[in-house]
């Protein structure tokens, strides 16, 4: 059986990860800079697992501020094939209640290019497959784990990445909603475009944690409230995990770890030396 790394990426409320043994932690360097902080290694029910909070221990940085490239690089520097992301979204349908959780399957980008979400550049141009943003097979492990703790759960859904760190108005709210989107964050987009061209998989737990602005029947979202939803929820998100563990890790099946295979356009002979060191780690195999 084939014995995967799995990586946590807790997000807002979720800063360490409880029942791992053996444990030690690692400060890791990268060509991109410092991630958000040291990663904590261990196993969790046999199973070897790299957890980072995304924000930094205290929750230092704003989604614009961490630096997902280096997060993302130092999980791959420690031999993690597949990410979970635990993830704090706001509800843009009646039916995704504060404390549901969805696991997503499409995103909608309103970032504004304040961070960096590719590792291409820099002499080498490449394109990768992202019109299924997530790996299917990771987040079939995590919706049905997610059934048999008990939790009420969404299949799929549209996650539209909002830059932030303010939250939205109202009328791009309701226009969100005019989209079809399900929810909104301002992490997991960056994420999962990096974690692709990474050749990792990539699955999405998120934890409902309001109703943003669009409903007049419930209170414009606030941070004192997520932390609410956030406190009484954040033990699911942990069974998840653990219920989900041991399938995510039995082995791949998907083609997320040959993301890169037809991707990289530029002729490898003009491809600078200083680039190619940098991403030897993500593309020297086919280099
Ligand atoms: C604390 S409210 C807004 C904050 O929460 C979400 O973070 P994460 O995705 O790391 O759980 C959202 O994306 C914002 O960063
Ligand atoms: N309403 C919201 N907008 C953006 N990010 C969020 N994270 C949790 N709730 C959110």
């Amino acid at each position: 059986m084939a014995n995967e790394v799995i990586g946590v990426i807790g997000g807002s409320g979720l800063y360490e990860m409880e029942g791992m043994t053996g444990v030690t932690q690692v400060t890791v360097d990268t060509p991109f800079g410092r991630p958000s902080d040291e990663y904590v290694i261990g196993t969790l029910d046999g199973v070897q697992m790299v957890f980072l909070p995304r924000h930094g221990k205290g929750h230092r940085f704003t989604p614009s501020e961490v630096n997902y490239r280096a997060n993302i690089y130092g999980m791959k520097k420690l031999g993690v094939t597949r990410i979970i992301s635990v993830s704090a979204v706001g509800s843009l349908r009646e039916e995704i209640v504060p404390g549901h959780i969805v696991v997503p399957d499409q995103f909608i980008d309103r970032t504004r290019g304040f961070r960096k979400d590719t590792f291409f550049g820099n002499g080498i141009v490449g394109h990768v497959q992202f019109a299924d943003p997530v790996c299917g097979e990771l987040s079939e492990i995590l919706y049905r784990s997610a059934g048999e703790v008990g939790a009420t759960v969404h299949k799929g859904g549209c996650y539209i990445c909002m830059e932030g760190p303010a939250f939205s108005t109202r009328a791009e709210s309701h226009m969100y909603r005019s989209f079809g989107a399900s929810i909104i964050g301002m992490t997991n987009l960056t994420e999962a475009k990096l974690a692709r061209e990474a050749e990792i998989c990539y699955g999405v737990i998120a934890l409902s944690t309001d109703y943003d602005c669009w409903h007049e029947s419930h209170d414009d979202v606030s941070v004192e409230a997520i932390i609410e939803i956030i406190k009484n929820n954040v033990a699911t998100a942990k069974k998840i995990i653990r219920k989900a563990v041991a399938q995510v890790a039995a082995g791949r099946g998907c083609a997320c770890g040959e993301a890169l295979k037809y991707a990289v356009i530029s002729d490898t002979s003009v491809i600078p030396v200083e680039t190619r060191e940098n991403l030897d780690l993500i593309l020297g195999k086919y280099l």
